[in-house]
């Protein structure tokens, strides 16, 4: 059987801010093309998470790699660099720029050329903006984002805004996708719309995405895998199904209720 190499490894990590533990000896990895979830209730570690692999934290302990490299030792624009891109639980763009200005600073760590070639527009400037103009339209119509290129993305629907952050992403051409809460505060045709583009952004692209909610009727419906967690402990993982039917997932994340 062939051996998979885990494109994220994160083993027995922890983290307590005075005295609160918000990571608690928590171990995962993320294949490649997975979608990975992890789920809890309000103040169950998942953002923490989220920090730690943006370099945002840095844990009192354990190990994470990511593309077998250590990533505790990276500063956030290296982690960034290393191809893995965030989006946030609140819209995180310029609101004044149009969607086409906000993906393209999405690329921005991609371009190799120096501000005076930049302010003359020479040779290898001239390239790289013309190659992150193609690869900017090809995300503007693979998130069908057309009717709005022009348009500044403060006048945009929230489910459009939302769309236009995860766009920002993939112009950083990332090998792995962190999604905090991609469908928050999102009607019901905006989730089904999110949805889609995250499992076509695992199917259609490949990029492994590790997502992270509270609602587990999302989770349950696009994960592959799902990491629950409860005061910063792993509660259960596996696949949907396994984890819907833990007793202890029932107990401490359904209150017994399921
Ligand atoms: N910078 C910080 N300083 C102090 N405590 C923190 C900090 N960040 C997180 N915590 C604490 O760690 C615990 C886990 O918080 P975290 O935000 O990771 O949970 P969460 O699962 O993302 O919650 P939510 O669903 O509300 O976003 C909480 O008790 C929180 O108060």
């Amino acid at each position: 059987m062939a051996v998979v190499t885990p494109v994220l490894t994160f083993e027995d990590v922890r983290l307590s801010f005075a005295g609160v533990r918000a990571i608690d000896g928590v171990t995962f990895d993320v294949g490649p093309a997975e979608l990975f979830a992890i789920i809890g209730p309000n103040g169950a570690g998942k953002t923490s998470i989220f920090n730690v692999l943006s370099g945002v934290y840095r844990p009192d302990s354990g190990r994470v790699a990511f593309l077998g490299e250590d990533l505790l030792s990276r500063r956030p624009h290296e982690i960034a660099a290393m191809g893995l891109a965030r989006t946030f639980q609140n819209v995180e763009l310029f609101h004044n720029l149009t969607v086409l200005d906000n993906l393209m600073l999405g690329r921005h760590h991609h371009f190799r050329y120096g501000a005076a070639a930049a302010v003359l527009w020479l040779g290898r400037a001239r390239r790289e903006e013309l190659a992150a103009r193609a690869r900017v339209e090809d995300i503007i119509d693979f998130l069908e984002l057309e009717a709005w290129r022009r348009h500044p993305v403060r006048l945009l629907p929230y489910g459009v805004q939302k769309r236009v952050e995860l766009g920002r992403a993939l112009a950083m051409e990332p090998r792995l996708l962190l999604l905090d809460e991609p469908v928050a505060g999102m009607n019901l045709e905006e989730t089904e719309d999110m949805a889609r583009f995250v499992l076509d952004i695992r199917d259609e692209l490949g990029i492994p995405i590790v997502l992270v909610d509270h609602d587990m009727g999302l989770v349950m419906d696009l994960a592959d895998r799902v990491l629950v967690l409860d005061f910063g402990r792993p509660v259960a993982l596996g696949t949907p199904e396994r984890v819907q039917h833990d007793p202890e997932v029932i107990e401490a994340y359904l209150g017994g209720t399921a």
